[in-house]
Order: C-alpha cells, then structure tokens, then sequence
C-alpha cells in the first residue's frame, strides 16, 4: 500500500478548509475594524472556522474513503441550537467548496442539514483496528485569533500507528530563512517511509520539496520549541531541562502544531510539551499529523519518559504523558535531561 491517493486526498481537504478558515480571520479582522469592537472576547468566528473546516474535510474524506471512520475534534450540536452561526458556517462551507479547483466533483454538501450530519461523522472513538483518520479543523485556535500561527492538521492511522498526515499552516512563511519577504502558506505532509515534503498552500504550480531536520550533533547547538500558552505546557521545566541540555537560547514560542511542522524543515531541533497536570490526557489529533513529519524528517517522537506515543487507544494518548521531539541524532539527550530534571519532581508522579 502506498497511500499515493489518501496523501493526495488529505493535502486537498487541508488546502480547502484553509480557504475556509482564512476568509473566517480576513472577516474578522474586518468585522473588528468596522465594529471596533475587541472581537478577541468573542469565540464565535472561531467556532464558525472549527465548524466549517471540519464540514469540509469531512466530506471529501467521506466521499474519497466511504469506510473509513473519522476521529474529529467538533460536533455540530452547538449549530443545531444556532441557526444564525449555522447559516454562516453553511454559506462559507458552499463557498470554500466551490472555489476548490482539485477533486470539485468529491465533496459537495446538498443542505446546510446534510453539513450538520457530516460534522457529526466526526465521532468516532478511535482504537487499535484498522483505519480511521483523525482531524483538528483548527489547532492553536487563540494563535489563529491572534493572527499568529495555526493549522489545520489531518491524519490517517492504520492499528494505532499514522501512516499519512497533511498539515496546512497558512501563517507560516514558506521560506523560513526569509521570513519577512517569503508569501505565507505551507502544506506539510508525509507517509511513513516516503520522507517529508513541503507544498505550497496557495500556488499549485510549485513543486514540492523534500525537508529534513538539521543533523545537529550537540545538544548546546540545538534551538527548542514549545507553546505559547503558559496553561498547555510547563514552561519552567522546559528551560530548566534546556539549561541542562547547555541550550543557551530562549525558546521558539509557538502555538499548534506549526511546531512540529517547523522542527521537520529544520527550523527548530526539539521540542518540549511537559504536562501540566499528569490526569491530562493529550488529543490524539494533536500529535498524529506532526508526529509522522517529524519522524519522516529524521526526528523521534515519544512521551516525556520515552515511551512512543501510543495512538491506538481512544480518542485521547491516555496512555502517555506530555510529548518530547527531537532530532534523532540529540533525542536520548533530551530523554536524559527531562528524567534528571523531573525525576525528583512530585509534579511529575504518575498516577
Ligand atoms: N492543559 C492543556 N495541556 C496541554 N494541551 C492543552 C491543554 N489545554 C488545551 N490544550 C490543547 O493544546 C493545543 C494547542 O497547543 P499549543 O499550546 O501547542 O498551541 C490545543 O489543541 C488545545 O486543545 P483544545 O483545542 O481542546 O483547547
Ligand atoms: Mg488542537
Ligand atoms: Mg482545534
Ligand atoms: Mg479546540
């Protein structure tokens, strides 16, 4: 098995969802000027991107792959109960669908009814056989409020493992070495054992390339990353274990998994995601996408004590804590410094 038509089929969905959730900010932004009101309070046009976004993908994946069950992070219930947000998810859904110039025939919604039972179909449980595709509509939605990054993140898992992922940033640069005059917009995607290729999120002619990370050999020499939320992750542990590790830079705050996507391009060497409580219990759409590229790009993923990330057992990683990723060549180091630093810690017990 390939994968050539699923990699194909989920760069399309991410692409067209983006469409979506772009026309949701550029409104926004819009709405915030004309009103002058401080729509950063107002969860809404964040709610319509989610919805929206999940729609669309939903029903290209159900069109392409008619067995497969899907592991979405929505449900439409809040839109039955909202016609006003229903009819303005509805319009941008059509219009995101039409405007979409690959695979026009897969994908049609006929009412704004049929949109809600295909948000719906997002309910999968997930577990250990066989296929399902797991999908985060928005990931890093108070980055996508702020007009920082974001990502719309899908995934295909076979018996607990993602076997392809497609990952759209549509803030990051696609020249990260030139940031500033580089046009905006990466699709990231990958199948297990195919390598790692960035695509252009808006310009189709260009060719995709294949990334890596960087072939760091010590772990002073290595930049790490990690959220922009205080409340996702343990942010004074992570610098500790930095400092350990002779990392004298700050980190690289980001919020999504642009993380992971920026650590595959090699834009970054690790990246740190200690759990705030030891009961949380990371999504498994938050980490199947950006897993697979990093490890496609020559990186290894697991939980804070090692343990590879077990994507089989729900719709939840119930069975890991916190997440750690890092260039293969520097990951036992990391490892290393996260038990020296942790160890001691009662924060840290497992429960
Ligand atoms: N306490 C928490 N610990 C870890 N991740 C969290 C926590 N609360 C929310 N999240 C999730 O962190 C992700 C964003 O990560 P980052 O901080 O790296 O940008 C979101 O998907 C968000 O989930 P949710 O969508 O349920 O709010
Ligand atoms: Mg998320
Ligand atoms: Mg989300
Ligand atoms: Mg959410």
């Amino acid at each position: 098995m390939n994968f050539q038509f699923e990699k194909e089929i989920a760069i399309v969905a991410v692409r067209r969802a983006s469409y979506l959730t772009e026309k949701v900010f550029n409104q926004l932004i819009k709405e915030k000027s004309a009103a002058g009101a401080h729509s950063k309070e107002d969860k809404s046009p964040v709610t319509i991107g989610d919805f929206g976004a999940q729609a669309v993908v939903i029903s290209l994946l159900k069109d392409a792959f008619p067995k497969d069950p899907i592991v979405g992070e929505e449900d439409a219930d809040h839109l039955r109960s909202n016609g006003e947000t229903c009819s303005r998810v509805w319009s941008l859904v059509q219009e995101s669908i039409q405007q979409s110039k690959e695979y026009k025939e897969l994908g049609q919604i006929k009412d704004a009814e049929q949109m809600l039972a295909v948000i719906d179909q997002g309910n999968y449980n997930g577990g250990r056989e066989g296929r399902m595709w797991t999908l985060d509509p928005i990931d890093g939605t108070k980055g996508f409020l702020r007009g920082a990054q974001y990502a719309i993140c899908l995934s295909l898992i076979e018996n607990g493992k993602p076997m392809v992922s497609a990952i759209s940033c549509p803030n990051l640069p696609f020249d990260f070495k030139q940031p500033e005059t580089s046009p905006k917009g990466i699709i990231m995607s990958a199948v297990r054992g195919q390598g790692c290729f960035q695509y252009s999120l808006h310009n189709l002619t260009v060719q995709p390339s294949q990334v890596y990370m960087k072939d760091v050999q010590d772990p002073k020499d290595s930049k790490f990353c990690e959220g922009v939320e205080a409340g996702h992750s343990m942010q004074g542990t992570q610098e500790e274990i930095a400092k350990k590790l002779g990392i004298v830079h700050g980190p690289t705050k980001m919020d999504s998994q642009a993380k992971y996507v920026s650590l595959a391009r090699g834009d970054g060497d690790i990246y740190l995601r200690l759990p705030t409580s030891m009961t949380f219990e990371e999504k498994i759409w938050d980490h199947a996408g950006g897993s697979l590229l990093v490890e496609e790009a020559g990186g290894i993923v697991s939980d804070m004590f090692g343990k590879p990330l077990d994507f089989g057992v729900g719709r939840t990683l119930k069975s890991n804590n916190g997440v750690i990723a890092a260039y293969k060549g520097i990951f036992q180091n990391v490892i290393d410094a996260t038990r020296a630093v942790t160890s001691q810690d009662p924060h840290f017990n497992k429960v």
